[in-house]
């Protein structure tokens, strides 16, 4: 794989597709990575976001995985996945990209510091559906880890960057250690829905325990990672012990796939027991949040079907 990856979009700048001629101008970097960049960009008036690749066989693959889930969509849904095509860049090289939807959401950690913690179920829920989306399709995503996942308003997910998407029986691409259920002695790497579920359970820690989870990375010996130490920062914390249960599920890889995990998630959510505990009101919380936002989506609707 190339590793210098120079090219700098600059701001106003028009680019051309080179086969299909399609036509940007870019706004701004929105990110970037191992694999490329992100640039926010316009065409005919609409806001894309569009990722530039080092590697073209590295940027074709997350492009058959998004082609390959768009198949699945329903019939009118919008599509994700925008154009495929190449460009030259300032510096007279030849770069592949695609477009895809831009999606408008923060880091799932700063979206909870800004919105509050009781948004947290009704984010696990989305989060969860998605990956039950993958797995349906025989994909498992990976590179699960909270700055892959964007959060939009009503808590709304979307994952990005689908370069550790990999087909289930194959070795999982490309991870990142703390999610990784081999770095934790929880099981192999190889791609199946529970090592999703594992790196979703990782996830819920970070989200909560930060510094827990960084502290047990610096003390532990590779040897003496393991689970049960993953599950002790879950029990000490107010905040995890509600998902426990669930937690100690996914990493000992009991949920067939993500939609068995989220039927779960969601069975945790309504629990009454659960709301009764006085040291967790975000669940409470986070249900009246996800009848809140029904409730407005169905005004929505109402209202557009009225007019
Ligand atoms: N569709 C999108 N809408 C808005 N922002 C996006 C979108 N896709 C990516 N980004 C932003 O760009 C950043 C980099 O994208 P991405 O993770 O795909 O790059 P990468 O090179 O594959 O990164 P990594 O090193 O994590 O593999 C993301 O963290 C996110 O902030």
């Amino acid at each position: 794989m190339t590793t210098s990856f120079k090219v700098d979009l600059r701001r106003g700048m028009m680019v051309t597709g080179k086969w299909k001629q399609g036509r940007y101008r870019v706004e701004r970097l929105l990110g970037e990575g191992a694999n490329g960049k992100v640039y926010l960009v316009q065409r005919d008036r609409s806001w894309y976001a569009m990722k530039l690749g080092i590697d073209a066989l590295d940027l074709q693959s997350e492009v058959n995985v998004l082609q390959s889930i768009a198949k699945q969509k329903q019939h009118g849904q919008e599509s994700y996945l925008f154009d495929v095509d190449d460009l030259y860049g300032p510096d007279g090289r030849e770069y592949p990209f695609y477009v895809m939807r831009y999606v408008l959401g923060s880091k799932t950690d700063d979206f909870l510091k800004r919105q509050g913690a009781e948004w947290f179920p009704l984010v696990g829920l989305n989060l969860l559906g998605k990956l039950a989306k993958l797995h349906q399709a025989g994909w498992v995503f990976g590179d699960l880890k909270v700055e892959n996942v964007l959060v939009a308003d009503y808590g709304h997910v979307e994952l990005v960057d689908y370069g550790g998407v990999t087909a289930v029986g194959k070795s999982i691409r490309q991870f990142t250690e703390i999610y990784d259920r081999g770095y934790w002695n929880g099981g192999s790497r190889s791609a199946d829905p529970q090592y999703d579920l594992f790196s979703f359970a990782v996830l819920c820690i970070q989200l909560h325990e930060p510094k827990r989870l960084q502290h047990l990375t610096v003390e532990l010996l590779p040897q003496n990672r393991s689970v049960g130490e993953l599950m002790q920062i879950v029990e000490n914390s107010p905040a995890l012990k509600p998902v426990a249960g669930w937690l100690q599920r996914a990493f000992a890889g009991q949920f067939a796939d993500a939609g068995d995990a989220s039927a779960a998630w969601r069975s945790l959510m309504h629990r009454r027991d659960t709301h009764r505990s006085s040291s967790t009101p975000f669940w409470l919380k986070g249900l009246a949040a996800a009848s809140a936002v029904l409730l407005g989506i169905s005004v929505y609707w109402l209202l557009r079907n009225l007019m």
